[in-house]
């Protein structure tokens, strides 16, 4: 078992209560790491600790451009460490790692991007319309920021939000998952070797209620960038507003993967299969909702299960495994019983439908499931299930598939398979989400913006924009002393 502590002041740090609490590896079900469990005295600590860092340090001292080196210096050490990195994530939430190390990898790029982007926060100057003064814009950090992440993504999502926060010269704490808190802590030791004063970066392990809700009612924190569910977006989004904490939600969803009778199935089938089956649908882009044209709706569906049928089950580790464990048992409870929902609600269950144990694993497996005659207003259609359930509906016309597509709650993504242009575009009009994938799914970029519309989420991350989350303009008059005639009215 593995003893981890947690990062303040620079300094490994126990909870103030000694209490501790255990990760447990979702293919083996053995418990492997232990972590302190903090409260809300610990998180107090962490969130002084941030604020001397960005008061009284010598991080304020440091140009945008030292900053900017120091996060390429990370990202050149994450890349060395990525396999390293990767293996720890799928010992936590147990996804594969080929795709865990591919994106221990790609999530370099944040660090890189956001490094290069620090001292080229730029802002055109107003011109002046008063005679005799010279006035500036200047962009300033905002001071503690709470990162709070989530476990499908963990390193992932922390670098979408870590990278432009300290890019923008604030100082942060962060509260992973208590499912995966062991890669975060890990990234520590890099952002020492970087260089990044101590202090500027904390780390709090420890749950929602404990650590989590006291971290975003803080004073001294004046900005939450949250990935996870809808109910804890929500209730920290009620609780930021109380101070006027700046706040970006990065939620759930419900997206429509829709494909067209002029697709290339070649194409559309694999990707209908990424979108769902991928990280056995542990992701908030997942394209749950497959939408299939009438006309291609047999030979569609006939690839998809012979496709589907042949993945493979098993130890995330090994190269040739298609689909892993999911990584909690509340999570493999949560999507049996979506399941059962879907199959008592009528829809017609054509492949999958229950746990597994490839080789007698123990792990928390499902397998990949997929049910047909299913209608928009079921449950199993309108509610996030976040595991491997894909639900299946015709659609005759354009504007039949918008309505399918749009009548949800959520509106993350959407993907849309066609050769036509004018439908691409129509469709990437008409279609109410924060990001459109035609005949591709599930790209990101650091360069792309990314958020959701409707219960999505709030904000966007990721872009030169993002940037622009972590930072307060600053608008400095300057004016030679003189007396004004009338004091007593403004000019
Ligand atoms: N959008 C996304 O990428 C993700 C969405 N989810 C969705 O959320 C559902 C619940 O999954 P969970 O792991 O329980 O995610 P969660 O949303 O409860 O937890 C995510 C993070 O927020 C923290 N947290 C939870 N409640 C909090 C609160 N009141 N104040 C401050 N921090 C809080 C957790 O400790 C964790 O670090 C999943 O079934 C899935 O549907 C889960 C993970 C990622
Ligand atoms: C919001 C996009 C998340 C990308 C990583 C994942 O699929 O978990």
């Amino acid at each position: 078992m593995k003893d981890y502590h947690m990062w303040i002041g620079g300094a490994p740090c126990e909870a103030a209560s000694g209490a501790r609490f255990t990760s447990t590896n979702p293919y083996t079900r053995e418990e492997w790491a232990r972590f302190p469990r903090a409260s809300a005295d610990d998180v107090d600590h962490a969130v002084r600790s941030a604020h001397a860092a960005f008061t009284d340090g010598d991080w304020p001292t440091w140009t945008a451009s030292a900053r900017g080196a120091a996060l390429v210096r990370l990202a050149a050490l994450v890349t060395e460490h990525a396999d390293r990195l990767a293996e720890i994530e799928v010992r936590d939430n147990g996804k594969l790692f080929a795709e865990m190390s591919n994106q221990a990898r790609y999530m370099a790029n944040w660090y890189a991007y956001y490094g290069g982007l620090a001292d080229k926060v730029e802002g055109l100057v107003p011109p002046i319309d008063k005679p005799g003064v010279l006035n500036m814009v200047t962009y300033e950090p905002l001071g503690v920021c709470a990162l709070i992440t989530p476990w499908n993504s963990p390193l992932l999502l922390l670098a979408w939000k870590l990278a432009p926060a300290l890019a923008a010269g604030n100082t942060v704490v962060i509260k992973p998952s208590e499912y995966t808190s062991a890669s975060t802590l890990e990234l520590m030791a890099l952002v020492e070797e970087a260089g990044i004063p101590a202090g500027v970066v904390n780390v709090v392990t420890g749950f929602g209620d404990e650590a989590g809700m006291p971290l975003v009612t803080h004073p001294l924190v004046r900005k939450v960038a949250f990935t996870g569910g809808e109910a804890a977006g929500r209730a920290i989004n009620e609780a930021a507003a109380r101070d006027f904490k700046k706040v970006t939600l990065e939620l759930g969803g419900k997206s429509p993967n829709i494909v067209f009778d002029d697709a290339d199935l070649d194409a559309a089938v694999p990707g209908a299969i990424s979108g769902i089956f991928a990280a056995s649908g542990q992701t908030c882009i997942a394209g749950s909702r497959l939408l299939l044209h009438d006309g291609i709706y047999d030979a569609f569906l006939e690839r998809l299960l012979e496709m589907t049928r042949a993945a493979k089950l098993g130890d995330p580790m090994e190269a040739d495994t298609n689909i892993s464990p999911v990584a909690t048992e509340a999570q493999h409870r949560k999507i049996l019983d979506y399941i059962e929902i879907a199959k008592a609600e009528g829809a017609t269950c054509v492949l999958g439908g229950k746990a597994a144990s490839p080789g007698g694993a123990p792990g928390y497996f499902v397998e990949p499931t997929i049910f047909t005659d299913v209608r928009n207003d079921m449950r199993i259609a309108q509610e996030e299930v976040f595991g491997p359930v894909l639900s299946i509906m015709p659609f005759s016309d354009e504007d039949e598939a918008v309505a399918i597509a749009n009548d949800v709650l959520y509106g993350l993504a959407a993907g849309v398979w066609t050769n036509d242009l004018h439908r691409a575009l129509s469709m990437s009009r008409r279609l109410q989400a924060g990001t459109i994938w035609v005949n591709t799914y599930r790209s990101t970029s650091y360069t792309t913006p990314f958020g959701g519309y409707k219960l999505s989420g709030l904000g966007r991350e990721n872009g030169s924009q993002a940037i622009m989350e972590y930072l307060q303009p600053k608008s400095v008059w300057l004016a030679e002393p003189r007396a004004v005639a009338n004091p007593f009215i403004r000019r």
